[in-house]
């Protein structure tokens, strides 16, 4: 007698991998890059300082992270061709399939795009690094019918990113808010876009190959686009005194409730009281308590008729919402700070590679024949 194989539909608890990059940690509600706590990084490290750490495995020293710095920032300036291509691209296209075009162009532009090397690697991560906030902040102006702004290689990271797109630097409570979700964002283990990317890496293909799938991935709403759905719910409900009538009827037509529940926490997202913090920064900073009112109104609600907790989509939403960026722009400000992750990954995956390969048990016809 045969014993069927036991099918664990979307691969859940089911450990493919080692991997060192970062650890999730459900029981203890922790997640670990490269051993550090993530809310100590976002308390004292810049998002910099942390994308180093995820691909070489240590922290910067000071010589290594201006080295580091000067060389992202060098890099900023998008090629004539990709801007040519952003705007050819209607605006019925959604941000993140701006996005994944425009990686998918800089890597057909790109003559070493063979080199799979670790350097080869490496230096393809750093550009990509350094060139997508421009590519979102380009796509968010002229969505707005603004022109370009150029990079500025006096400012940091995040606050050069929030300059592109509005045209100054905010307050520094702004860009440290900002810095704190690029931080929070940057990697999570072998969620569904970077085992995407880790899945066409095995097959050898290229980084901007693996890059431009995991894009793919991230925009779905079970994913990274649940920031953006988590406004669309926070705007179809208006005001708090309406969220529990609002979730009541949600729930009643069977409704996902987006920016809650989560594949590996079951007892809270470890990133979430990070985030949630930062939001508040931004709530004194823009002077917007209704939005907090409605996010605890609809986070209380969510705990009373399903106790299923938020993750980190649903603080980091409304953050995006406030310091100025249109709905649809968040999902691709998550794909700026996660290709660290998925870079990492992939050079990960290539260093102890196997084509990732499963089975699957047929249920189709039986066998037939023609006649
Ligand atoms: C950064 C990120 O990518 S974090 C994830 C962002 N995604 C979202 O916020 C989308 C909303 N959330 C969800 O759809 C889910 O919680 C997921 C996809 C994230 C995780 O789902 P899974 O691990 O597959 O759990 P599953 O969907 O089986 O949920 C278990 C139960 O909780 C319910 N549930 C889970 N999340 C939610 C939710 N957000 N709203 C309503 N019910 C939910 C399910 O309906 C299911 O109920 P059932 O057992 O009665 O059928
Ligand atoms: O881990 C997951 O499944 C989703 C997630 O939170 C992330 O990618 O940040």
């Amino acid at each position: 007698m045969t014993t069927e194989p036991e099918i664990r539909k979307g691969l859940a608890g089911v450990v493919v991998d080692y991997t060192a990059i970062s650890k999730v940690n459900p029981e203890t509600n922790s997640l670990l890059y490269r051993g550090y706590p993530v809310q100590e990084l976002a308390a004292s490290c810049s998002f910099e300082e942390v994308a180093y750490l995820l691909w070489n495995g240590e922290l910067p020293n000071a010589e290594q992270l201006a080295a580091f710095a000067a060389d992202e920032r060098s890099q900023r300036s998008l090629d004539d061709a990709v801007k040519r291509v952003i705007d050819e691209l209607p605006l019925t296209a959604h941000p993140m399939d701006v996005v994944r075009t425009a990686v998918s162009v800089i890597g057909a532009l790109d003559p070493t795009w063979a080199d799979a090397s670790p350097e080869g690697n490496l230096t393809k991560s750093v550009s990509l690094f350094a060139k997508l906030p421009a590519i979102v902040a380009y796509d968010q102006r002229r969505r707005r019918g603004l022109d370009l702004v150029e990079p500025d290689a006096e400012l940091g990271y995040s606050a050069n990113f929030l300059a592109m797109t509005f045209g100054e630097v905010p307050s520094k409570v702004v860009v440290d808010a900002f810095d704190v979700s690029m931080i929070l964002y940057a990697e999570h283990s072998f969620n569904a876009s970077t085992f995407t990317a880790r899945v066409v890496t095995s097959t050898l293909a290229d980084l901007y190959s693996a890059v431009v799938a995991a894009i793919g991935a991230l925009k779905g709403p079970l994913h990274g686009g649940a920031n953006e759905a988590v406004m669309h719910i926070f705007d179809e409900i208006g005001s708090a005194d309406r969220a529990e009538e609002w979730l009541d009827a949600a729930l009643a037509e069977k409704r996902k409730i987006m920016g809650f529940g989560h594949r590996v926490y079951k007892n809270g997202d470890s990133r979430v009281p990070t985030m949630k913090a930062a939001l508040d920064t931004l709530i004194v900073e823009y002077d917007a308590p209704e939005l907090g009112e409605l996010y605890t109104a609809l986070d209380d609600a969510m705990q009373n008729r399903k106790a299923i907790k938020p993750n980190l989509d649903y603080p980091s939403g409304p953050a995006y919402r406030l310091i100025g960026f249109d709905t649809e722009m968040f999902t691709p400000l998550f794909v700026a700070s996660r290709v660290t992750g998925w870079t990492a990954h992939i050079m990960e995956q290539l260093a102890s590679n196997a084509l990732i390969r499963p089975l699957s048990l047929y249920n189709g016809v039986p066998e037939r024949h023609l006649e």
